[in-house]
């Protein structure tokens, strides 16, 4: 089950493939000792890119798994599928509507237990994930919270999502989530791209999520899985 997989990753990359990566860089990357790369992002995925990467990432020994933010690009036979859902969103479309859509389109075909739903919390207003979704970024830590709860007792989802894409979060929003989680994973991405960084959202999340930085910094990138990784989660530890 991909959902009992997910609470042993504490450190995943994710790739865009609507971005270049040298086989070399790849190569790193995935001997990291990351424990799963993601592979999503928000504008120019397609069906082709997502493959094409997929198919890379697949050469090396590491858990692979599609976050879908298209129906299109839905690449069969991958180890995982991650589906976003925008909590705070302020269309449909991105907490129900897409959703419904593919399970309509793909019906028996899914392979449900390799499939978990991420109910994410977007919080930088200036990401393209913000500004596709329309999220209602101007949250207190209350506001969190409860969507942590939401996500969390009403949903059963298994993972919260705290997504501040392109710049680093707020540890005490972080803090405050993972507070109220009980079964729930705490996922953080946003910004990481130095030690301390990489460390207190290590401590405050069950997984961090490097993104822009495999691009921008490939060493620091590789680093940041021994930061992650030697840092103890402030979390009681779940199984
Ligand atoms: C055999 C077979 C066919 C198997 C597959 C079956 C299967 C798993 C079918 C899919 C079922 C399903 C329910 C699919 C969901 C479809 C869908 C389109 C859902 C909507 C998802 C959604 C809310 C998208 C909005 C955007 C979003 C949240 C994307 C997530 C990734 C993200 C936040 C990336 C951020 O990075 P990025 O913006 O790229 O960062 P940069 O600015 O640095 O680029
Ligand atoms: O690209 P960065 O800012 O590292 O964010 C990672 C991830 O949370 C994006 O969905
Ligand atoms: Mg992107």
């Amino acid at each position: 089950m991909l959902t009992e997989r997910m609470k042993t990753w504490r450190h995943v990359f994710k790739l865009d493939p609507n971005r270049t990566l040298s086989e070399s860089a790849l190569e790193k990357v995935c001997t990291s000792g990351t424990d799963a790369v993601i592979v999503g992002g928000t504008d120019g995925v397609t069906y082709q890119n997502s493959r094409d990467l997929i198919e890379r990432v697949a050469e090396y020994p590491v858990e692979c798994v599609q976050e879908i933010s298209a129906e299109s690009a839905v690449v069969p036979g991958v180890d995982g599928y991650l589906i976003p859902v925008v909590l705070n969103s302020g269309s449909l479309r991105w907490v129900v509507e897409a959703q419904q859509r593919a399970i309509r389109k793909y019906g028996d075909w899914i392979p449900w237990q390799d499939v978990a739903a991420l109910g994410y919390v977007v919080l930088n207003p200036e990401s393209k994930v913000a500004r596709l979704t329309e999220s209602r970024t101007e949250l207190e830590t209350a506001d969190l919270t409860a969507y942590g709860r939401l996500a969390e007792s009403l949903f059963r989802m298994p993972a919260l999502y705290v997504e501040y894409s392109g710049v680093y979060g707020d540890e005490r929003m972080v803090r405050a989530a993972r507070r109220v989680l009980e079964n729930a994973r705490l996922f953080y991405g946003g910004g990481i791209s130095r030690e301390d960084q990489a460390r207190a959202m290590g401590r405050e999340a069950d997984t961090v999520v490097v993104g822009n930085l495999v691009y921008q910094n490939p060493e620091a990138a590789l680093e940041s899985v021994r930061w992650v990784k030697e840092t103890e989660a402030n979390g009681v530890s779940r199984d």
